[in-house]
């Protein structure tokens, strides 16, 4: 039997450093890569860096909207990503940020991390912002199927500030309550949950209190929104289990050249091996 998420997460990054690398298709991208704006050129980009970054990555995460933005086509092209990924010795993280009313989020369930998924993804990011509870039935299938999930807990993103800061009730801020929701999914599983939550590297140190969260942490905007090492050490500390610093454009500016892609992606693994725990 197939180990679950966290279990192969925890394995992979022990293998192969904590970077998450995102292939994300942006079309000035395509272009610097010397590439057409269409379906073919986003193919060729798109397995190009899958094959390099799935080769030395532990995890990968292809941002499903630049591939819609080419239709049909574009969605095929993600479906081979996945494969290559896969075949290259990655985990893949689908970002396809999913959320809505429970009976809704069944389908995106049985389209992303079930049992027989259309996509043969690891884990997928989705957003508790219908209400965590809306996607209860997601985590269970996502689980039972072996593959893990990624909920929006602290964004990136400076327009997010005001919403998951806000204070509930209960005094803790909405970010607090996605991130504790997410430990209650994980509660003695190791070397952790199947349950990640993201949080972006550019939030202030102490917004978030990950200690009890015993799941994998994926940290956007690290490298092009900003974020450095220093960030991600005031932010999360050193030896946070499951930390995936993830970066997308500051890898891929160093393509087409699969053996400069390689070395900048590498180049950031060692970088990040401090930020590591022991046996991580
Ligand atoms: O879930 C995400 O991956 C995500 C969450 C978040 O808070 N901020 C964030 O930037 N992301 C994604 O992470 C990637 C960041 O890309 P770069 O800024 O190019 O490294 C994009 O695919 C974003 O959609």
């Amino acid at each position: 039997m197939t180990a679950r998420f966290g279990a192969r997460l925890a394995g992979a990054v022990a293998a192969r450093g904590s970077l998450c690398a995102g292939i994300d298709p942006h079309p000035g991208l395509i272009e610097a890569w010397g590439l057409p704006l269409d379906a073919s050129g986003l193919e060729r980009f798109a397995l190009s860096a899958a094959e390099t970054l799935g080769e030395v990555a532990a995890i990968v995460k292809p941002q499903s909207a630049f591939f819609e933005a080419f239709g049909s086509a574009g969605v095929a092209v993600l479906e081979r990503v996945v494969d290559v990924a896969h075949d290259a010795g990655a985990l893949v993280l689908l970002d396809v940020k999913r959320g809505d009313i429970g009976s809704t989020m069944a389908a995106y369930t049985a389209a992303y991390v079930a049992e027989k998924a259309a996509f043969t993804a690891d884990a997928a990011t989705v957003s508790p912002y219908l209400g965590f509870g809306a996607l209860d039935a997601a985590v269970a299938a996502a689980r039972e199927a072996g593959n893990g999930l990624f909920v929006l807990a602290r964004t990136s993103n400076p327009e997010a500030d005001a919403l998951q800061r806000a204070r509930l009730e209960d005094g803790r801020t909405v970010a607090q309550s996605v991130v504790d929701a997410a430990a209650d999914h994980n509660a003695g599983a190791e070397p952790y949950g199947d349950v990640g939550v993201v949080v972006g590297a550019t939030v202030a140190p102490g917004e978030v209190d990950l200690s009890r969260l015993n799941g994998p942490v994926l940290a956007p905007g690290f490298g092009a929104q900003g974020a450095t090492e220093a960030d991600l050490r005031a932010v999360f500390g050193e030896g946070l289990p499951g930390l995936l610093p993830a970066s997308s454009r500051d890898l891929l500016r160093h393509g087409p050249d699969p053996a400069a892609l390689r070395r900048a992606a590498q180049e950031v693994n060692g970088r990040l091996a401090g930020l590591r725990g022991k046996g991580q």
